[in-house]
Parts: C-alpha cells; structure tokens; sequence
C-alpha cells in the first residue's frame, strides 16, 4: 500500500490522531464484495466487513454508498448483524433510499413510473438487439442490464448504450453506466449528493472513502471539493482491477480489489490499536 499523494498521508496522520472525528465511506461492490457473474450472490468478504468492523468501533461513521437498494446492500453485506458497525448507515440507490443500524429502518421512497414502464420494454429490445441473453436486474428506482454473461461482455455493452441511452431519455430517467452493466434509473441524486448529506449529519474532520467504478465519482470530486476547501482532511482510495480505471488519476492510493482494501483498512485498524 503506498499513499502516493501529502494530502491523503495527512488524512492517514489525521484519521490516527482523531479517529473519532472521522467518517469511513465505502462503495459496495468490487470493494466490499469481489466482482461476480451473478449480482444476487455478490456478498460482501469476511475480510473487507472485519477490517471494517475493527474501524466502525472506533471512527464517528460507517457509511455504504451504493448503487444497490439499501436492502440489499444490508443483506448481502450482513450489515445488521456485525456487532462492530452499530454506526453504520447505508445510503443506497446513490441516495436515494437509506437504513440505519442505530434504529434498523429503511426509508424507501416511492419510485417514478418511468422505471417499471422503461423496464417493461427491455424484453423486446434486448430481442431486438439479439441481447435477450443479458441479464436485467429490477431495482425499484433503477433497472439495470447487465452484459457479463454474454459471450462477448464489452461489445454487448458498447451496442446496448445508444438503445438505452435512447429509452431512458423517453421514460424521463438518467443513464448510469458501470462495470458491464447500464442502469435505467431516477434522476435527481448521485453519491456525491450522499456525501454531501453525510458531511453536514456527522462533520467529520477527515473523510476516507473507497470505491472503484464510474458510479463513484461524483462521490470523488465531492470529497475532493471538501478537502480542497480546508473543511475536511480526506484520502481517497481506489480499489483496483483492470476492468475501471477512471477512479486511479483522482486517488491517493491505489489497492489490489476488495482485499487490497482490507489489507490498508487492518494497516489502519492496527496503527488505531498500537
Ligand atoms: O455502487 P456499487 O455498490 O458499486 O454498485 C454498482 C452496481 O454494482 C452491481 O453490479 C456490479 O457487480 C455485480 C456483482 O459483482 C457484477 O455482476 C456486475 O457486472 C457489476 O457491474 C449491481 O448489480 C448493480 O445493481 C449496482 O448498481
């Protein structure tokens, strides 16, 4: 691991000597679960929830910022039940919906009819575009279709982006582009909306976010404004693979996936402990 900006050592030096005063924001998937064919088994690893877990005791905030429904997100990272993530929130849909641990409910907003009507035609466009292979995940606030289990995956995904581009704009939804997926889904808030909202609830000093996908970056450039503003220290962690790379001129530190991040989470949680 090797922090390749002085901002983000400050944070590091800062997150050591005022952990209290810090807010812990992290991505979920392809940061706290591996990348995975199908997304209804994409759970969060042992190794990246008990690094977590080992700050959340210690730090002001957990936060999970994701494109996920909160629901999900809870499920498949077995939020509710980790004994050291009690502060932990998560901000799911890119804000849109949210669930605390503290009181264990979710605040689900009702979706815009534009989803379920631009979801109700995929079938024939998918057919169409002889993609009926591709896989489409129906998100309440977003549906999204995903092209990792076709045949040829980057393709797939270059032909679809036009088409749904194309629908979107007609049900009056916003395009979401990630990792072979694109998602359909309501306008209005992204993650940089979430972190502004979670600045202003918890006023850390320091913010440390990870994430790894095109979703995160207004998520980025809002901790990045923050920091170049003076109101918060910050390091920004970019969970690697080699499939995204839009996140890694925009880091301070670079890590090898969902275990890199683990590893740089415990070099914290033990610096926190010695
Ligand atoms: O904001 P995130 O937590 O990163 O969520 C973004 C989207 O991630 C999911 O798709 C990605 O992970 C899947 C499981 O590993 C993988 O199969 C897919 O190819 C990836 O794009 C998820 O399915 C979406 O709903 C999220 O919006």
């Amino acid at each position: 691991m090797h922090i390749t900006s002085d901002a983000g050592r400050a944070a590091w030096s800062a997150i050591v000597a005022d952990p209290a005063s810090t807010l812990v924001c992290s991505d979920f998937d392809g940061v706290l679960s591996p990348i995975v064919p199908n997304p209804d088994e994409a759970w969060a690893s042992e190794a990246t929830l008990g690094a977590l877990e080992r700050l959340g005791g210690r730090v002001a905030k957990v936060a999970v910022v994701t494109g996920r429904p909160a629901r999900q997100a809870v499920r498949l990272g077995r939020l509710d039940a980790r004994d050291g993530l009690g502060s932990a929130s998560v901000l799911g849909l890119y804000g849109f919906e949210r669930w605390d641990a503290g009181t264990g409910a979710f605040d689900e907003p009702e979706a815009p009819a534009g989803v379920a009507e631009a979801a109700a035609e995929l079938p024939a466009l998918l057919a169409g575009l002889d993609l009926s292979g591709a896989r489409i995940e129906y998100k309440r606030l977003s549906v999204g279709v995903h092209t990792r289990e076709l045949p040829d995956p980057a393709g797939a995904f270059e032909r679809l982006t036009a088409p749904l581009a194309e629908l979107a704009g007609r049900h009056g939804l916003q395009t979401e582009p990630g990792r072979l997926v694109m998602e359909l889904r309501a306008r209005g808030l992204d993650k940089g909306d979430a972190i502004h909202r979670l600045v202003d609830e918890v006023e850390p000093t320091t913010i440390m976010y990870a994430g790894d996908d095109l979703g995160d970056l207004p998520a980025f450039r809002a901790v990045r404004d923050l920091r170049d503003s003076g109101r918060v220290k910050a390091l920004l962690i970019c969970s690697g693979s080699d499939e995204q790379d839009a996140l890694v001129a925009v880091s301070d530190v670079v890590v090898d996936g969902p275990d890199g991040v683990a590893a740089l989470w415990n070099a914290l949680a033990d610096e926190l402990a010695g």
